[in-house]
């Protein structure tokens, strides 16, 4: 038994604001300060990716805002590969749906609370024409639906993979959790692994797990930026970024470059674009989630720690409506949208609304790794075809249209006079502006084995073209991006990933 000597993440304990002093409640369980992360993320977000992302247990689960969607069948039938069709994946997605239902009435009593902002967008929608859905309920309809927001939220709190899976998992007497453990490189001979080095967060304590010889393999599950940073590290990529590794600390124990297993790594990159809107309405109402960390209002608090009911059951910052669309793109491909409204913005009665281009994207970037062993957005995958960028312009001229003529709304951006394409063509397509931390690709899933030219990382069991027992499981492996937030999907793919793994030949 090995373990790191500073037990960082128990640390997170005390990360609570003072009226949750005295409860076993973090900031983490509450669905009202979910945003927290954007006002205070040290020591929670990465510090060696260039993007947000949660270095803590239970990843981006454990900081993100809880919503929680039953895929679309074309996001897996458009995207995925034989054997991750719809059908393929229908037993799996019950599995993480059983255990994980998600609602739309987080707050334990049945309320949603602070529905003005869905009351007035969603309202204006539906007499445009717009249908009404219960989302998980229907998830194949996407296209001019209206819904609230569901979350993975149970019980007022958090909820979601850390309250399940791992609950699940540590029941189990084979299974040995370490925290403050970075998986530093996959030691391997060839395609074999035979052990993983790992080291401590902080301190630079190092040390080898050693597979069980023959039978043993490695999953990584470390996320679109760790995952590929990991594979790099181990010898398993494109030639321009093995030699950066190479020239970095890590040189000295680097494999040896005949041992290089040369695969598109870091290509395939992509995220939604994002692409924000503002209007204002004088029945929409804000609540102030971010001063409700130091002030909040003594009622609401009251009523969630007796009861776990109230504004703060609910995600920050008032999410929903959600609304969907499917643009038919003049290259015969349907492209979905996924608009996420939330309600502030400039003035107290905004709602900022941001659209999500999704399934039927065709533009990639890249990522790659700095000498400092850091990730980089290389290349931001965003509108770089110009019928993503039509998707997006269409997209934003039929919601102007179906809001056009709602008594008092009035649009703060795109302003009047801007038009729609003047508009998207006026966010610069980086990150910052257009990023909506939905990383998927950079160890993509096919047939097409990336070693002989192909743009495939992993095969359809998830290993690791060129390997035996190396395989990845998580959102690097998706091919293409898919309608909406991704979590649930993730989980839905990793339970499949778990059935085809433990189907495969041992020895
Ligand atoms: C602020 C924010 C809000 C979001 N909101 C939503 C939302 O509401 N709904 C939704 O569906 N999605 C949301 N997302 C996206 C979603 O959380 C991610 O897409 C998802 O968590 C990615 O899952 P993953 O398993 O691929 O990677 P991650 O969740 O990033 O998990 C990777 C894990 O591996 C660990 N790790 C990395 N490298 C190593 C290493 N070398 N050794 C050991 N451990 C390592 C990390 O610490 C992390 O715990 C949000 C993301 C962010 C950042």
């Amino acid at each position: 038994m090995w373990d790191c000597p500073v037990r960082y993440d128990l640390r997170l304990c005390d990360r609570r604001p003072a009226w949750l002093q005295g409860t076993n409640l973090t900031r983490f369980d509450v669905p009202g300060l979910c945003n927290q992360i954007w006002a205070d993320p040290t020591g929670v977000s990465c510090t060696d990716i260039d993007q947000m992302a949660g270095c803590v247990l239970g990843g981006g689960t454990a900081v993100n805002a809880g919503l929680w969607w039953k895929p679309h069948p074309e996001d897996w039938d458009t995207n995925f590969p034989a054997g991750w069709q719809a059908k393929d994946l229908a037993a799996a997605t019950d599995r993480v749906f059983s255990r994980i239902p998600g609602t739309i009435t987080p707050s334990v009593d049945g309320k949603r609370y602070l529905s003005q902002g869905f009351d007035v967008l969603g309202g204006s929608l539906q007499a445009a024409g717009w249908e009404y859905v219960v989302a998980n309920e229907t998830p194949e309809k996407k296209n001019r639906t209206i819904g609230h927001s569901t979350f993975m939220f149970s019980g007022g709190e958090r909820g979601g993979p850390l309250a399940t899976y791992l609950v699940t998992a540590s029941g189990r007497n084979t299974f040995t959790l370490w925290t403050n453990t970075i998986a530093k490189r996959i030691i391997r001979t060839g395609g074999h692994a035979t052990g993983v080095e790992v080291e401590c967060n902080r301190g630079g304590h190092v040390g080898v797990v050693n597979l069980t010889p023959n039978t043993g393999r490695v999953i990584s599950a470390a996320g679109a930026f760790g995952s590929a940073k990991l594979l790099f590290r181990s010898g398993i990529g494109p030639t321009d970024q093995l030699n950066i590794v190479k020239n970095s600390a890590d040189g000295p124990t680097m494999i040896d470059s005949e041992q290089w297993i040369n695969l598109p790594v870091g290509y395939n990159l992509n995220d939604h674009v994002g692409t924000d809107i503002e209007i204002a309405h004088p029945d929409v109402v804000f609540y102030d989630y971010y001063a409700a960390w130091r002030s909040p209002i003594a009622s609401d608090a009251e009523t969630y720690l007796a009861n776990r009911t109230g504004p703060f059951a609910q995600a920050a910052p008032n999410i929903g409506p959600i609304f969907w669309e499917v643009i038919k793109g003049r290259d015969g491909i349907d492209r979905h949208l996924h608009w996420q409204a939330r309600v502030e913005g400039l003035t107290n009665t905004s709602m900022t609304v941001t659209q999500y281009l999704g399934t039927g994207s065709t533009s990639r970037g890249r990522m790659t790794i700095t000498r400092q062993l850091n990730t980089v957005v290389s290349t931001p995958p965003y509108l770089r075809t110009e019928h993503d960028k039509e998707a997006v312009v269409e997209g934003l001229i039929s919601l102007q249209k179906s809001l056009a003529n709602v008594a008092g709304l009035t649009w703060i951006t795109p302003r009047a006079g801007v038009s729609a394409e003047q508009f998207v063509n006026s966010i610069p397509a980086i990150p910052s502006r257009r990023g909506s931390n939905h990383w998927i690709g950079t160890a993509k899933m096919g047939t097409d084995d990336g070693r002989s030219g192909g743009t495939s990382v992993v095969d359809l069991n998830t290993k690791v073209y060129g390997t035996d027992n190396i395989f990845v499981v998580d959102a690097s492996i998706f091919p293409g991006m898919i309608t909406a937030n991704p979590s649930a999907a993730i989980v839905i793919v990793s339970e499949h990933a778990a059935t085809k793994i433990l189907a495969l030949p041992t020895a």
